[in-house]
C-alpha cells in the first residue's frame, strides 16, 4: 500500500500538528512497559530518548515484539495489540486504534523498529513512507524491549532537534508514572497537580498549584478547587480565574489520559456556565477520539460534566458559608457568570440573594438585607426608569431595587420561587404617580385654572399634567414615563413617519388607550404654589414649559426637537420678562 495518501490524510485531517509524533512514540513505549509488567510486575520501566547523529531513537524496556507480531502489527494499518478479542480497547493501555505509529511519517521518511520479546531472537522492521517495508534479523539486544529510530524527512529535521524533542517530551510526558529522559535529562516531574504528597508542608500544595497555573495558564488563581469523579477515574484541579472572563469565549482545559497529556485545549469538559475556571485533569476512563485531541461525546462525558459542575457549585456555596468576604471578592469579578447560572439554578440564586449587593435607592444592599429591612422586594426593571424614579420614591419612603442590569430583572422575577414567603413587586412610573398624595379638595379647586392652562401649554408636546403633594418639597415637577408608555410613544411616532403598509403594521401594536407621559407638579413646592396663583397667562405658560424641560433633564430623558424648542421659548421669554421688569 502507498502510505503517502494516508500520511497526507493524517497530517491534514487528523492531527493538528506533526508534534504529536512524540506523543504517539511515548505512548507506545509506555503501553509496551505496561504490557510487560502485566506478566512481570517488577520489570524495569524506562523510556530513553536520544537525539543527534541525524536520527531520533526511542528506547523502551517494554514487552517487545516477536517476528510474527512484527508482521502482524507493524505491517498492517489499524492492527493493534491493545484491543481484546471482541475488538474493544483494553483498559490498561493508552493506544487502541492501530494508527499511532504512522504519525511518525509526518516527520520521517523511514521508521526502524528493532525489538526483542522475551527470549525470542531480536527482529528489525524497516518501514518506508511509500508503504514498503523489510523485516530482518535485528542486532543483538542485551535487554528486552524496543528501539524505534526515525530518519527525518527532508525539511522536517527541526522536529527531531534536541530542543524540540525536549519541549514535546516534557509537554506530553512529564506527568507519566514512568521515567522518561532525553539525552540523559529527566523529563518527568515529581508531583502532578492532581496528586498530593503527605510530606508537603501546609500551604506548600497551594504554592505549587499557584506556580503551576501561572506557568501553564498565565494567571495566579483566585482559588483552586479539587476535582474527583471516581466513575471516570478522574482527578484534577480547577483554577479560578482572578479576572473576569467573557462568558462567550471558548473555554479550554488540559486533559491527561492515564497521566499522558491528551491535549491542552479540550472543550466541553465542564458545563457552559463554568467559564470562570481553567482545569487540569487526569482520567482513566474517558475515551479520546482517534486524533487524541478531543474527548468522545458519550454518556460518561455527560456524567463527568454534570459532576464537575456540581463540584464548582459546591465550592461556591461552601465559600458563602465559610468565607463570605472571599465570596464577595469572587462575585465582584464573576457576578455575570454566577447570575447567568442563577437564572436556572436555585442554589446560585440563593447565593446572589445572600451576597450580591444590588443598587437600591437606600444604598447598596443584598436582596436578603433589603427584605429584612423593608419586607417586599419592590423593583424597577429598567435602569433608566430607576434613575428617573429612585430619588422621588426614596423621598416618599418607598424603597426600591434597580433591576435594570443584565439578568437582574429575571432573577428578581424568580426570587419568590425560593419560598420562605418572599414577595416581590414591580414599581412603574404610573404606580409611583398613584402613590403620590392628591390635594385637599379646596386646594384642588384653587389650582384648577393653573392646571387647565398648563395642560393647554403642554398638549402639543403630548404630556398629561397632574398636581400632587410629595417630597422633596424642593422638586417643583416630576416627569414620569414608564416603559409601556415609552414603547407606545415610539410606536406612535414610527407610525406617523412611516409609509402606509408599515404604519398599519405598527398601528396593530399600539393600544387604543391614550397612554401619555405625565408631568406631576408638586404642590409642596413654593414656586409651583406661586405659579398657580399667577394671573399672568403668558408668564404661566413660560414657567410651565421651563419646569417641564427641567423635569425632563432631571429624569435623564432625551430632548426631542419640540422639547428643545420649548426650552428656548421659555428661557428667552423669561429673560425678556426679567429684563423688561428691571427696566
Ligand atoms: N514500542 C513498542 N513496543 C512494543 N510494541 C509496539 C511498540 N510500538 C508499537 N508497537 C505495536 O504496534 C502496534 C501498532 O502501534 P500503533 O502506535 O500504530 O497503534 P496503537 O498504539 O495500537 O493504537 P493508537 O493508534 O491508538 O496509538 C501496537 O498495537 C503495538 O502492538
Amino acid at each position: 500500500m502507498d502510505l503517502r495518501g494516508i500520511v497526507d490524510l493524517l497530517s491534514h485531517h487528523l492531527y493538528a500538528s506533526p508534534r504529536v509524533y512524540v506523543r504517539e512514540l511515548l505512548q507506545n513505549a509506555v503501553d509496551a512497559i505496561t504490557a510487560r509488567r502485566v506478566l512481570d510486575p517488577g520489570a524495569p520501566g524506562v523510556v530513553r530518548i536520544e537525539t543527534g547523529g541525524g536520527t531520533l531513537r526511542v528506547h523502551d524496556s517494554g514487552i517487545g515484539l516477536t517476528e510474527q507480531q512484527v508482521h502482524e502489527l507493524l505491517a498492517t494499518i489499524g492492527r493493534s495489540s491493545k484491543r481484546d478479542d471482541l475488538g474493544f480497547a483494553r483498559h490498561e493501555f493508552l493506544g487502541q486504534f492501530g494508527i499511532g505509529l504512522l504519525s511518525c511519517f509526518l516527520v520521517a521518511d523511514e521508521i526502524r523498529v528493532s525489538t526483542r520479546c522475551g527470549d525470542a531472537p531480536a527482529v528489525e522492521w524497516v518501514g518506508h513512507s511509500d508503504g514498503h517495508y523489510e523485516v530482518g534479523e535485528g542486532e543483538a539486544r542485551a535487554e528486552q524491549g524496543t528501539t524505534v529510530t526515525l530518519v527525518p524527512r527532508r525539511g522536517a529535521e527541526h522536529w527531531l532537534r534536541r530542543e524540540t524533542v525536549v519541549e514535546l517530551a516534557r509537554l506530553f510526558g512529564s506527568m507519566l508514572p514512568i521515567a522518561v529522559s532525553v539525552d540523559g535529562e529527566s523529563m518527568t516531574t515529581t508531583l502532578a497537580p492532581w496528586q498530593r504528597d503527605g510530606d508537603e508542608p501546609a500551604g506548600g500544595r497551594r504554592a505549587r498549584l499557584d506556580a503551576y497555573a501561572e506557568q501553564v495558564f498565565g494567571f495566579r488563581p483566585f482559588d483552586v478547587i479539587d476535582l474527583d469523579v471516581p466513575a471516570a477515574g478522574l482527578r484534577g484541579v480547577a483554577f479560578v480565574l482572578p479576572m473576569p472572563a467573557n462568558p462567550a469565549s471558548r473555554v479550554a482545559h488540559r486533559v491527561y489520559l492515564k497521566q499522558m497529556l491528551l491535549s491542552e485545549s479540550i472543550e466541553g469538559l465542564l458545563p457552559e456556565w463554568a467559564f470562570f475556571v481553567r482545569c487540569v485533569v487526569d482520567t482513566t476512563e474517558l475515551r479520546p477520539t482517534a486524533s487524541r485531541e478531543a474527548l468522545y461525546e458519550d454518556g460518561l462525558l455527560d456524567q463527568v460534566r454534570e459532576s464537575l459542575g456540581g463540584s464548582l457549585r459546591g465550592w461556591l456555596t461552601a465559600l458563602g458559608r465559610t468565607d463570605p468576604r472571599r465570596l464577595r471578592l469572587f462575585l465582584d469579578v464573576h457576578h455575570l457568570g454566577v447570575k447567568a447560572l442563577a437564572v436556572h439554578d436555585d442554589d446560585m440564586l440563593r447565593l446572589i440573594d445572600q451576597w450580591w449587593p444590588f443598587e437600591t435607592n437606600m444604598g447598596p444592599l443584598t436582596l436578603a438585607e433589603f427584605r429584612e429591612r423593608y419586607g417586599v422586594v419592590r423593583y424597577i426593571p429598567s435602569a433608566d426608569e430607576f434613575r428617573q424614579l429612585a430619588s422621588v420614591a426614596a423621598a416618599q419612603s418607598i424603597p426600591v431595587v434597580n433591576g435594570g442590569y443584565v439578568y437582574d430583572a429575571d432573577l428578581l422575577r424568580r426570587l419568590p420561587g425560593l419560598g420562605d414567603g418572599i414577595t416581590t413587586e414591580l414599581l412603574t412610573a404610573n404606580e409611583l404617580a398613584m402613590r403620590l398624595d392628591p390635594l385637599e379638595p379646596e386646594a384642588e379647586l384653587a389650582v384648577r385654572p393653573f392646571l387647565t392652562q398648563a395642560q393647554r401649554t403642554l398638549d402639543p408636546l403630548g404630556v398629561e399634567v397632574l398636581v400632587r403633594v410629595f417630597e422633596p418639597a424642593g422638586l417643583p415637577a416630576l416627569y414620569l414615563l414608564d416603559s409601556d408608555t415609552a414603547l407606545q410613544m415610539d410606536l406612535r411616532h414610527g407610525r406617523d413617519d412611516a409609509d402606509d403598509l408599515w404604519s398599519s403594521i405598527l398601528g396593530s401594536f399600539t393600544t387604543s388607550a391614550d397612554s401619555r407621559p405625565q408631568l406631576v407638579f408638586n404642590h409642596r413646592n413654593p414656586l409651583v404654589r406661586r405659579a398657580a396663583t399667577l394671573g399672568d397667562e403668558h408668564l404661566v405658560a413660560l414657567a410651565v414649559e421651563g419646569l417641564y424641560v427641567q423635569a425632563l433633564l432631571l429624569g435623564h430623558q432625551p430632548l426631542r426637537p419640540a422639547d428643545t424648542a420649548a426650552l428656548n421659548q421659555s428661557f428667552l421669554g423669561l429673560l425678556e420678562r426679567a429684563m423688561g421688569e428691571s427696566r
